[in-house]
């Protein structure tokens, strides 16, 4: 009744099919004396991004013709070579709602066995479980590796590979300067999390159907990820959000409320907005001048971005002039004092189902640079207007209590560490404990916050961030263009960029 047009890139399966007697007798196939039929399962694109595997089956008498049609098929996504035959899948039962484990198993491995894909599935007992065992498995053997969970997991497979990289490279992670070896296993997400902000913003959606389709069809998204050290002590990775103050305050507390569930959030929201407290301290950076956008383009980073792309040209070259000195630590560095209620540093927009444009709504996967949002005391109103608009069309940037910079790099000490390296002791700060009690409308807090590194805490204050362009692959293709009028506006604003 309808026709369809499918890319070989988009098609799942090709399998014969067994007529039953019912199907041959409908229709004109009750003339055919054997009728042979063979069934095409292949990706339909439905709205919001949402992905669905959807057949259709085809009928002919000829047995060998039908056969010819098989094998023609079959040749044709055997020669997609960057489609997985072999998985290994960790997934987090406690996670979200924790459905993982079902959602696996009555979502995703009937698609993967469908496909022909193979998989070793380890199901976590405790944290780090993931992690560690990335250091021991055979790795070569997988072309990729699945997490099913929130952010934090993903963040767990992510620190292993990297990790294991490095390990096997001989590379000293602590070291903040080390030439990083780049991850080229690819990684892919079946959301069961609680965010799952680094699902939607790569893919559109958090859908555990969807993702499965994206990583048997092979798709391969790059992603920057920043380093994040104490000194020369290595703390961890990020890709999404790095957040000090409120984002920090709110991880904190929803950690004792984790039987919640992803309620623990919006309960721990609530309190910290209402605590209002605000952070002193400094922050300096170095500006992103490679990349071609800025944190307030109208446009955002999607399917074959140009802004990624330039920077996959310049990483490229950078590689090619391997071993020449970089200007890199020649570089300005910019330096901002001032009281805090939120400082964000977000690797991509941070889009997730609670804000679906995000935190930086322009920020792009694979530029090589971080948005750095700087939003400092104000009153609590303001910073509600400010989260509001987080949650509609109008934009989060135009306050004058809010900055953004498209960063390389940056480093932040608390206002309470430089007085306690300089040796500065404040009798009064240490009787009056955490708050300053004097004025407890203030919302002045003389106690650290800690950074929210996507989704766990730190435990140094002071940290020093570098992005790695491109570190990461993902079983994802960035978030599609879903209407005409979004791609002629992307094409002008690429013509008015040339
Ligand atoms: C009035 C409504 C305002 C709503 C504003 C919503 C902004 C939401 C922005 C979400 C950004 C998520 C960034 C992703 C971070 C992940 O790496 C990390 C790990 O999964 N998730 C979190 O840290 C979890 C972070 C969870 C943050 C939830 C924030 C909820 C804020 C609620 C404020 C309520 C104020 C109400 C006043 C009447
Ligand atoms: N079997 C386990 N028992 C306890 N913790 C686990 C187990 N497996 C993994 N974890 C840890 O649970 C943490 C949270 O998991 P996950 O990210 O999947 O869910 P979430 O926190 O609900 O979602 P989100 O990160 O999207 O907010 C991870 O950091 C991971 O280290
Ligand atoms: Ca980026």
């Amino acid at each position: 009744k309808e026709n369809c047009f499918v890319p070989t890139s988009e098609i799942i399966a090709v399998e014969e099919t067994e007529l039953n007697k019912k199907q041959r007798n409908i229709g004109k196939w009750q003339k055919m004396a054997k009728p042979h039929a063979f069934t095409v399962y292949y990706v339909k694109k439905a709205r919001n991004h949402r992905w669905r595997c959807s057949d259709v089956t085809f009928w002919c008498v000829d047995e060998h013709l039908c056969n010819q049609w098989i094998q023609a098929l079959k040749e044709l996504l055997e020669m997609q070579k960057s489609r997985p035959k072999q998985l290994l899948v960790y997934i987090n039962p406690y996670g979200g709602k924790r459905q993982g484990k079902s959602i696996y198993e009555q979502k995703v491995a009937p698609l993967f066995s469908l496909a022909s894909i193979s998989t070793d599935v380890v199901i976590t007992e405790h944290a780090n479980h993931a992690k560690d065992n990335l250091f021991e498995v055979n790795i070569n053997k997988y072309d990729g590796v699945v997490c099913v969970g929130g952010d934090g997991m993903f963040s767990e497979v992510m620190h292993g590979l990297i990790g294991r990289m490095q390990k096997d490279s001989g590379i000293d992670q602590n070291n903040p300067k080390a030439p990083l070896v780049q991850c080229n296993i690819r990684i892919g997400i079946i959301p069961a999390g609680s965010t799952d902000c680094i699902c939607y913003s790569t893919v559109g959606i958090s859908d555990p159907v969807t993702s499965a389709l994206h990583i048997i069809v092979g798709d391969c998204q790059p992603l920057d990820v920043s380093s994040v050290h104490h000194n020369n002590t290595f703390l961890k990775y990020s890709v999404s959000l790095l957040g000090y103050g409120f984002y920090g305050d709110i991880l904190k507390d929803s950690e004792k409320k984790r039987w919640m569930g992803p309620m623990r959030y919006d309960y721990s929201g609530f309190k910290t907005f209402l605590s209002h407290h605000y952070y002193e301290g400094t922050i300096s950076f170095q500006p992103a001048k490679h990349t071609v956008g800025s944190p307030r383009d109208k446009d955002s980073c999607r399917t074959g971005c140009y802004v990624c792309k330039k920077s996959e040209q310049q990483l490229a070259e950078q590689h090619k002039e391997c071993g020449l000195k970089h200007e890199e630590d020649e570089e300005e560095w910019k330096v901002i004092k001032g009281k805090f209620l939120a400082i964000n540093a977000v690797n991509m927009s941070c889009a997730c189902p609670r804000s679906p444009k995000g935190l930086s709504p322009a920020a792009h996967l694979a530029d090589g640079s971080a948005d750095l949002i700087l939003v400092r005391k104000c009153s609590r109103f303001d910073f509600l207007r400010y989260l509001v608009r987080h949650t509609n069309q109008d934009d989060q940037f135009d306050f004058s209590f809010v900055d953004v910079y498209r960063v390389k790099s940056f480093q932040f000490t608390s206002k309470l560490s430089e007085d306690n390296e300089s040796n500065v002791t404040d009798i009064g700060k240490k009787r009056f404990g955490q708050f300053c009690r004097d004025h407890p409308a203030c919302c002045c807090n003389i106690a650290n916050s800690t950074w929210n590194c996507d989704g766990e805490t730190l435990d140094s204050s002071a940290i020093q961030v570098r992005v790695h362009c491109q570190f990461v692959k993902l079983f994802a293709r960035g978030i599609e263009e879903n209407s005409k009028d979004e791609a002629a506006y992307s094409q002008s604003s690429i013509e008015q960029l040339l």
